[in-house]
């Protein structure tokens, strides 16, 4: 299996009220768990300008208030489908500049849909790496969140 170098993505925890947004990947990376908005950084991209431009050509949100909450080395090892991934991935949190924007499928080759989901009724699957770091305490609701 051919490895290639850590790529950098960023992944948007956009809450609204006790919600995240959320939706079921086709992304041949974690095919069929559930995440957030992600993507990858581009060249001379700010993590910020990143999740702005991601959460936009995914869901067509605009959001705001963006902050760094944590950054994860994640592997992706499946030998079955002989994928080998090896990402680093800052995770911020945003909230929606207009909370009454209505979240579009504009990439439905990369994801099921995008739902509001409860904090305390996550969809199962999450992507593994997801669901570890909240067992180990990742909450975008933490530090007294206060969306506006
Ligand atoms: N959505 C999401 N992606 C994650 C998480 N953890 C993690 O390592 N990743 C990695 C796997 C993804 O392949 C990678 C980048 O996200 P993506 O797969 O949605 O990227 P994309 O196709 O939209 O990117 P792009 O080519 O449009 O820039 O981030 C996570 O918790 N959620």
């Amino acid at each position: 299996m051919a490895v290639g170098s850590p790529k950098v993505a960023v992944a948007v925890f956009i809450v609204k009220e006790n919600k995240l947004l959320i939706g079921k990947r086709q992304a041949c990376v974690a095919h069929s768990y559930f995440s957030v908005p992600s993507g990858h950084l581009e060249f001379g991209e700010s993590f910020e300008e990143c999740a702005t431009r991601e959460v936009k050509e995914e869901t067509g949100l605009d959001i705001m208030k963006i902050e760094i909450l944590k950054v994860t080395n994640n592997l992706f090892l499946d030998n079955e489908a002989n994928l080998a991934e090896h990402y680093v991935v800052i995770l911020v949190r945003a909230v929606l500049v207009d909370p009454n924007q209505i979240p579009q499928n504009l990439e439905p080759q990369k994801c099921d849909g995008w739902e509001w989901y409860d904090w305390e009724n996550l969809p199962d699957p999450l992507v593994p790496q997801l669901r570890s770091a909240i067992k180990e305490g990742f909450n975008p609701f933490q530090d007294n969140f206060k969306e506006y």
